[in-house]
């Protein structure tokens, strides 16, 4: 579903000079998969997340999703391949002047959907994330939990292959953080969506990840398998991530 071959993205340093925060990396994620992403702050997991969408754009390197190179396409054709790639944020990025709905709403809106289908769809995804008697409200009356499922109902919204999401749960206390990552599963299970979550915490990856890379220093250093909720490690720097998960 997803495939990265040798993507390379560096950024500018402040102080002069370059700084290369994913290396030559190549990456397949099947379609289906929940995918973490999982290393140290700084290690390149939301670049690397990013570059699956073209929100950057490698400096070289292939980035194919569904079957179609994203970085030969004009700007008009990555808008629309974009609405296969929904995107949840640690900080939820709604729309504090809009309403749960009309959050919900905005990705259809800019895709040109009709009104009936918006409202069908719309009303369809709050059902999915349990928010079906919150439409009305605005984000500043809903906790961060209720928050960031208007954020997934979102992405579900123009019913994407692919959720992209960058540490979701990081925001959230720790009952909250586990009804988030059952709600991301129960989409994944239930409507196929391939998942691709980054986080620093191995618990996330142990509780509904099929499989994850770890990167260090813009590297992926080793693919973990999980199996009953067990992460088999190999590498130090996992069995490190493990200890404080
Ligand atoms: N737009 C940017 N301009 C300059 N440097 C950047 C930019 N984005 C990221 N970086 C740098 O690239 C490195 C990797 O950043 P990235 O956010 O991908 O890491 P991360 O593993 O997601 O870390 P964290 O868990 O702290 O979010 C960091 O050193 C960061 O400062």
């Amino acid at each position: 579903m997803i495939h990265l071959k040798n993507v390379h993205k560096r950024f500018r340093r402040p102080e002069g000079g370059w700084f290369d925060a994913v290396r030559d990396t190549t990456l397949h994620i099947k379609a289906g998969e929940i995918f973490g992403l999982i290393g140290f702050s700084g290690a390149g997991k939301s670049t690397l997340l990013r570059l699956i969408n073209l929100l950057e754009r490698p400096d070289h390197g292939s980035v194919n999703v569904d079957g179609r190179d994203l970085t030969g396409l004009s700007a008009a054709e990555l808008r629309r391949a974009r609405q296969n790639i929904g995107m949840v944020f640690q900080q939820f990025n709604l729309m504090a002047n809009r309403t749960v709905a009309a959050n919900i709403a905005f990705p259809l809106e800019i895709a040109g959907w009709s009104r009936a289908d918006i409202d069908q769809r719309v009303a369809e995804c709050l059902d999915i994330v349990g928010l079906a008697d919150r439409a009305g409200h605005y984000p500043s009356q809903l906790s961060g939990g209720q928050k960031q499922r208007v954020g997934i109902a979102r992405a579900l919204a123009p019913r994407p292959h692919v959720i992209l999401a960058d540490e979701p749960t990081s925001a959230l206390d720790p009952k909250t953080t586990q009804s988030i990552l059952d709600c991301l599963q129960d989409i994944n299970a239930r409507f196929g969506v391939t998942v691709v979550i980054v986080t620093h915490e191995m618990h996330v990856i142990r509780s509904i990840c099929h499989r994850a890379a770890l990167l260090d220093a813009g590297e992926v250093v080793e693919l973990l398998q999980v199996t009953d909720k067990q992460v088999a490690a190999r590498s130090a720097l996992a069995k490190s991530l493990l200890e404080v998960a």
